[in-house]
């Protein structure tokens, strides 16, 4: 199923002014971008911004008004079928077949495109559901049910793979196996379009990420580029009663000083000087810095307060 997949094959989707309105609504107003093969994509922005319209049109399951799009050489619209078998697709509200075990479903999922049982199986180990084989899938918990989800996205072993918050019910646990899964399926040079709402995830797991917001593209680049773009102070935290804020005040390098529930915060563009200093005063170890994340790249971005 890896046909078409070498460099020479061009890139797995090109968009190219693409816009698509409801009504009075720009949902995406002139978005162009390109996703590399093997990339794992990131498509980040607040609810409405129109990430999934954008991935529906990518995932032929909606029309643009105008523009174009390429996925794997394609274009996805009108529905072309043979695109179906090369891509997996993982929504907010997949459906399941109802009354069967999650073994059956995915058997059944992978009877479809062609696939044995063995394959259902490995995928059903892949996203940690083994143990959950035998169960009716109207039984699996929210959790459950997403993994179910994305393995049925994944048992046909697709070139492109689109997830749409694929971890919004996962406990932290499962999270974090995903990510391990998803890194592994990168590795073997599929591609990764991904929306999520948790800036860590995206910043650990995306090669690079597209801000959208009210439909336009606002902000595309690896996150650490985009991290270091900010251009952030460090911010030193120590216990207050450690070190008081008016101790801080004084300190080498120390820009501003405020305090936060029983931390001292200091706030510094030389965190050398001023651990330097600190050290002078109290017990390192008990010192955190916290440098800037994606998600401060969002707030400044969106001009909004982050809410997963
Ligand atoms: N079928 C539709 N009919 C009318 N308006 C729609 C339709 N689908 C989406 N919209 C509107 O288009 C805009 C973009 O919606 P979209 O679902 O693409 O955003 P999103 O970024 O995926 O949001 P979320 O993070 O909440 O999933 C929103 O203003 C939404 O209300």
């Amino acid at each position: 199923m890896k046909e078409d997949s070498g460099p020479a094959a061009g890139p797995a989707i090109a968009v190219e002014g693409l816009h698509k309105s409801y009504g009075d609504v720009h949902a995406v107003n002139g978005v162009s971008f390109t996703v590399e093969r093997g990339e794992f994509f990131g498509v980040l922005g607040p609810n409405g911004a129109g990430k999934t319209t954008l991935i529906e049109i990518m995932e032929g399951l909606r029309s643009a008004d105008s523009g174009s799009v390429s996925v794997l050489g394609r274009s996805p619209w009108p529905r072309d079928t043979s695109l179906l078998p090369r891509i997996g697709v993982q929504t907010q509200a997949s459906a399941f077949f109802v009354r069967l075990t999650a073994a059956e479903h995915l058997e059944t999922v992978a009877a479809l495109y062609g696939r044995d049982r063995k394959r259902a199986r490995e995928t059903l180990e892949l996203v940690g559901l083994t143990d959950k084989a035998k169960t009716l899938v109207d039984d699996l918990s929210g959790g459950q049910k997403q993994r179910l989800a994305i393995a049925s996205a994944l048992t046909h072993e697709p070139e492109l793979i689109f997830l749409d918050e694929p971890t919004a019910a996962l406990d932290p646990q499962a999270r974090r196996n995903l990510w391990e899964m998803l890194r592994e399926i990168r590795t073997e040079g599929r591609t990764i379009v991904c929306t999520t709402h948790h800036m860590e995830e995206a910043e650990s797991l995306c090669d690079r990420v597209a801000f959208v917001r009210a439909g336009e593209v606002i902000a595309l680049d690896t996150p650490a580029s985009l991290v270091r773009g900010l251009n952030a102070p460090t911010r030193v935290l120590i216990p207050t009663a450690q070190l008081t804020p008016e101790q801080a005040k004084g300190l080498e390098g120390a820009d501003e000083v405020a305090t936060e529930g029983l931390s001292t915060v200091i706030t510094t563009r030389a965190v050398g000087r001023v651990l330097a200093a600190v050290g002078g005063l109290t017990e390192l170890q008990d010192v955190q810095t916290r440098t800037a994340t994606l998600e401060d790249v969002y707030l400044e971005l969106t001009g909004t307060e982050y809410q997963a």
